[in-house]
Order: structure tokens, then sequence, then C-alpha cells
């Protein structure tokens, strides 16, 4: 008999159709977790879970008897609760590398699409506004020869530091919580304690995990030590700031603006302010979407599956302690 999974949006197709074929395969989408029957019923007999963001907490394992992985389409795993996980000898399996220099390149987008006002600059030319030379009052600030600063010195932070450093000549500055001597040399960053990054920064690139270290990290204390001409870019998750309190630096011109690809709530409200912001360039958390990756992406989650269900190492586990303990 073929296995059970439990697939939860998003398995590119290929991928779902390939994994329908190896076991008993459900695919749910944006259901409700608490109260979907179809879900709670497949949830009590699936060995593997596949699917991004699903929330795995103590309360969904407790309906999960026969689960033996969790295997994350995303890096971040903030979704899942890693020591019940472990507790229970479950693997835990994330996505790492495959998406760091494509989440790099959205980083770097959002990175001059706020310094050089581009969304709003294009809204000007298809709205039929643009009807005269534009003059100071739409120009933006350089990248190039700047100085970035990079709060959380990873995979995604060094990707991040290598396209500032050689393609836009910038100085980089950095914080982490260990220093990281391969990218002092690669990219002559120099490790700063978080004040002072804040306070030197042009650009103050956020890229950590979502961690209760990190939970709420950037807030008013940390808007008001960064430059009143600084850009504040969040590619990690939206829980790592205080929204409100950005929302309100923005708005008192203490930073000169934002880009943002994650947010506290996801999909946002529609009466968030930061809607309305000319000085807040937004994407809808698209960081590593794009055809390749996510295909890559799901094609390592799958490969992840694959080997937890059939006893053997997965290659990219989080929870390496239950592979010990199961060895
Ligand atoms: N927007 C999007 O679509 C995407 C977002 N992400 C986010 O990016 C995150 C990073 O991914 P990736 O680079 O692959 O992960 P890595 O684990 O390679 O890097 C994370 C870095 O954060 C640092 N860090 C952890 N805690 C702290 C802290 N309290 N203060 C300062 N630095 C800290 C770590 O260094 P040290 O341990 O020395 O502190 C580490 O270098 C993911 O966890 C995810 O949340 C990832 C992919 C796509
Ligand atoms: O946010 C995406 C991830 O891979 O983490």
């Amino acid at each position: 008999m073929k296995k059970k999974v439990l697939a939860y949006n998003r398995v590119e197709k290929p991928v779902l159709d390939q994994l329908e074929k190896e076991f008993d395969v459900r695919f749910f989408k944006n259901i409700d977790v608490d109260k979907d029957p179809e879900f709670l019923e497949w949830l009590g007999e699936a060995e593997g879970i596949i699917g991004l963001a699903l929330p795995v907490t103590k309360q969904l394992l407790d309906r999960a008897p026969n689960l033996k992985i969790v295997s994350n389409v995303s890096v971040g795993y903030d979704n899942l609760d890693i020591s019940e996980l472990t507790e229970r000898n479950i693997i835990a399996t994330n996505t790492p590398d495959i998406l760091t220099d494509t989440v790099a390149d959205t980083v770097f987008g959002l990175i001059i699409s706020a310094a050089r006002r581009i969304p709003e600059l294009d809204n000007k030319v298809k709205s039929g506004n643009w009807t005269e030379p534009l003059g100071p009052e739409h120009y933006g600030i350089d990248v190039h020869h700047k100085t970035l600063g990079i709060i959380g010195m990873g995979k995604i932070g060094a990707a991040i530091a290598q396209r500032a450093r050689f393609g836009f000549d910038m100085d980089i500055i950095y914080h982490s919580r260990r220093r990281k001597p391969e990218a002092e040399e690669r990219f002559d960053a120099v490790y700063r304690d978080f004040d002072q990054l804040l306070g030197e920064s042009d650009f103050v690139c956020l890229i950590t995990p979502l961690t209760p270290e990190t939970e709420g990290m950037i807030g008013k204390r940390e808007f008001g030590l960064m430059k009143n001409t600084a850009i504040f870019i969040n590619g990690s998750r939206g829980k790592t700031i205080i929204e409100s309190d950005l929302i309100e630096a923005l708005k008192k011109g203490e930073i000169a603006g934002c880009g943002l690809d994650v947010f506290e709530k996801e999909p946002m409200d529609l009466d968030n302010p930061l809607l309305g912001m000319k000085n807040a360039v937004t994407t809808p958390h698209i960081g590593s979407s794009t055809w390749e990756t996510e295909l890559a992406m799901s094609d390592l989650a799958a490969k992840n599956l694959r080997a937890g269900l059939a006893g053997e190492k997965p290659p990219t586990m989080i929870n390496a302690e239950v592979w010990e303990d199961k060895g």
C-alpha cells in the first residue's frame, strides 16, 4: 500500500505529479487548519507533510500520530515547532542554498527600487502624469558607493554583500551573533555592533531567521538610531520588526524610505497604512519566487520527503538529532 502524504500549498505541479505516482497524495490549498474535516482526516493518516508555511504546532502534531517527516518548501522554518518535532522523533527538513541567489536578487531589487523610486515613477508615467521634465522632487538617491549594513550575514546576507561590493562598489558593514571571517575576506565586510550598524548605514538590510531572539528586533528605538536619509529593507520575516513603528518612522521622516518583501500579516490588510505610502516599496513575499527556484525548492523538498519515508537521511535536515537517535 502506498504511504499517505499530505501536500500543502505550495508544491510545484511537475513535482506534485511525480509524488502522486509514488505516494497516496492529497493536496490542500489555503484550508482552515483547525476546521477542515477532510484535512484533519488526512492529517490523522499521513506519514509525510510537504508544503509551505503550514503552522506545525503541538496541537497539529497531536492529530498526526503516524507522521515521520515534515518537509518545508522554504528555508525559513519559523512555522515549525522544532523542539516538539524532535521530541516526537519526527524529521523536519527545509530548502536552503538553492534559493540564495534568487532571494539576494529580490533584496537588491528592493534596494534599487526604493532608492531610485522606481514604482512611484513608473506609476507617474503610466498614469499619464509625465507631462514635463521631472525636477528635484522626483530625484532618488545613489546606491553605488554607499554603505550597506547587513543584519544576518548568512547565506543570503553574503549573496547580497557580493552584489553590493562587486556590482555597486558599496562599503559593507554587518552584524550577526558571530563574526564571519569569510565575508570579511571576500567583501571587505566590517563587523559592527548592532547600534553602530544602524547609525552608520545608508541602507539597512535585515535578513535573519525569525526566532524568539529576532522577533521585533527593529522598532522605535532602532529606527530612531538610523540616519534620516536611510532606507530600510526587510527580506527576513514580517515579525522581525514592529511594523507600526516603521510606519511612524516613515511618517515622521526619521528614515527616508523602505523596501519590504515580508509583513506582520500576510496577505496585508487593505487598511494597512503602508499601502498608501510612496516611500514604501512592497512586494508580496516573493523573495524566492522565480520559475527556476520555485521548481528547485519543490524538487529538493520532494527529495527530502522521499528519503525520510524510505528511512534514509534527507539531504537537508533541520533536526539532525532525530537522525542520530534513529541511527
Ligand atoms: N523574503 C523571502 O522570500 C525569503 C526570506 N528568507 C528569510 O531569510 C532568512 C535567512 O536565510 P539564509 O541566509 O538562508 O539563512 P542562514 O542561516 O544562512 O543565515 C541567517 C543568518 O542570520 C544570523 N542571525 C541569526 N540570529 C541572529 C541574531 N539574533 N542577530 C543577528 N544575526 C542573527 C546568523 O548568524 P549568527 O548565527 O552568527 O547570528 C546567520 O548568519 C530565512 O530564515 C528566512 O526567514 C529566506 C528566503 C526567502
Ligand atoms: O520565505 C521564504 C523562505 O524560503 O524562507
